[in-house]
Formats: C-alpha cells, structure tokens, sequence
C-alpha cells in the first residue's frame, strides 16, 4: 500500500482529533494533534506573562511522544492534560494568531510529516502544513452538537463547564480562528467536507478509511 499523509481540519470541536486518532489506528499511521501544540505554547505565554512571542518561541521546548495517542512534553514537564483547561482554551487562538509562534510550530509539523504516513488534525493543515496532503478532510457538526460533545469531553476530564458559556467560546474562537490573517481556519479547495451532526464516530471513521483506502491504492 502506498504512504499518505491525511489532513483533517475543522472548527472547534468538529470531531477532528476523535476521528483522527482512530482512522490513524486502522491503517498504522502517525497520528499528530496540531491543537495540542497551540495549546502547550499558550500555558507558556500564561506562565511567563509575556506578549513576545519570538523570545517565548526560542525558550520553548516542545517534545511530542506519539503512543497511544499523544503525549505533550513542554520544556520537560508532561502539560497533556493542563493544556485542556479553561484558562489555555480562552488564549489559545489569540497565541496562535501571532506569526513566530505559526512560524515556529508549522515547520516542526512539517518534519513530523515528512516521511509521510501521518493523520494531522488542526485549522490549516490542508491550506498551509500539508498543502500535498493525498487526501484532505473539512470537518464540521453544528454548534450545538459541537459545545454537547465538549461538555461530555470537560465532564470527564473533571473541567467544570457549562452548555451555553461552551456554545459562545466555541463560536467565538471560530470566528478568530476563520478571520486571522495568518492561515485562517477555511476549507482547502482541495478538501471533501464531512457534516459529522447526528453521526456516530464509527461512522465518520468509515467514511474516512474508505476514501483513504482509495488514495493508497
Ligand atoms: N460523529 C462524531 N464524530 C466525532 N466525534 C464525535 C462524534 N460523535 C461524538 N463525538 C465526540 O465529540 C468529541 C469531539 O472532540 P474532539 O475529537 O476533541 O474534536 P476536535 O478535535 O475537532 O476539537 C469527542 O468527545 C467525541 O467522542
Ligand atoms: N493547526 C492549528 C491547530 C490549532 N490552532 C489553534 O489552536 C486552537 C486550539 O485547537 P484545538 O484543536 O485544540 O481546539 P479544540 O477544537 O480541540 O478545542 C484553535 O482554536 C486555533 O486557534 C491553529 O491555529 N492551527
């Protein structure tokens, strides 16, 4: 079977790391969660109080373990779950609008793809990461659906929340993350779109693995 590289991206909550994850898993490929290092440079940017970003990129150390699943390692601590909590979600997306941090976190996603095999999730892989990705994917689900299965994810990672307060942050980081002038978070020309609203995850991922299993013919 030939080697791909996968890229799935989506708003807030679409289902992109869940289906990732698993269609990385059926076919033995690397799976690379790319909100998840946006997401370790801001618990940085909170810890040191600090709006420059060239320096906070250069004092960063960002390592990421993939087993079963992945494991983020910030300058030697494991922040995997810190970086989920509610105060990195509120920043994230204005830390990633900013260009040396975009600089910085998409060449290491491009060495991490290089040998391809890769499922990548995140808002610009199709556009800017992996614009030769084999096969691309838009992922989206309506904003309700989006902040219910949030609300179970918070629910069980102990993350207080709330239904409407999740509804507003989802669609406001969103609206940040289409309207940012470095590679907004929009659909790749390229990209076959997924409404995942009312779907079950076994079937998104079949959906997924069929298409691939065509690209690695
Ligand atoms: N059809 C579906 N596709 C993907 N995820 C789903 C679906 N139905 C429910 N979920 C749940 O929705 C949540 C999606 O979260 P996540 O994968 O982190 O999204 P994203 O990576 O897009 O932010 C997970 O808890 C997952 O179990
Ligand atoms: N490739 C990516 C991935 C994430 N991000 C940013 O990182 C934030 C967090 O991404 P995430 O995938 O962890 O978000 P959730 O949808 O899982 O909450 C997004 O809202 C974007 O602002 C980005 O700009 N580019």
């Amino acid at each position: 079977m030939k080697k791909i590289n996968i890229a799935i991206d989506g708003p807030a909550a679409a289902g992109k790391s869940t289906i990732a994850k698993l269609v990385a898993q059926q076919f033995n490929m690397i799976y690379v969660d790319t909100g998840a290092m946006y997401r370790a440079i801001t618990l940085y940017y909170i810890e040191q109080e600090s709006e420059d970003f060239d320096r906070l990129v250069k004092e960063i150390d960002l390592k990421i373990v993939l087993d079963n699943g992945q494991r983020v390692i910030l300058n030697g601590k494991d922040v995997s779950e810190r970086i989920r909590e509610n105060d990195v979600t509120e920043k994230v997306s204005y830390v990633a609008s900013k260009e040396s941090v975009r600089t910085f976190l998409v060449e290491q996603q491009q060495k991490l793809a290089d040998e391809k095999n890769v499922v990548m999730d995140g808002r610009d892989i199709g556009t800017t990461v992996l614009p030769d990705a084999e096969l691309k994917i838009y992922m989206i689900a309506s904003v309700e659906e989006r902040a219910v299965r949030r609300l179970k994810d918070n629910e069980l990672r102990g993350i207080e929340s709330d239904l409407e307060f999740l509804k507003v942050d989802i669609e406001r980081r969103d609206q940040y993350d289409m309207n940012r002038d470095i590679s907004p978070l929009v659909k790749a020309e390229d990209a076959i779109s997924i409404d995942t609203t009312g779907l079950t995850i076994e079937e998104v991922t079949n959906q997924i693995t069929e298409l691939a299993k065509d690209k690695m013919v």
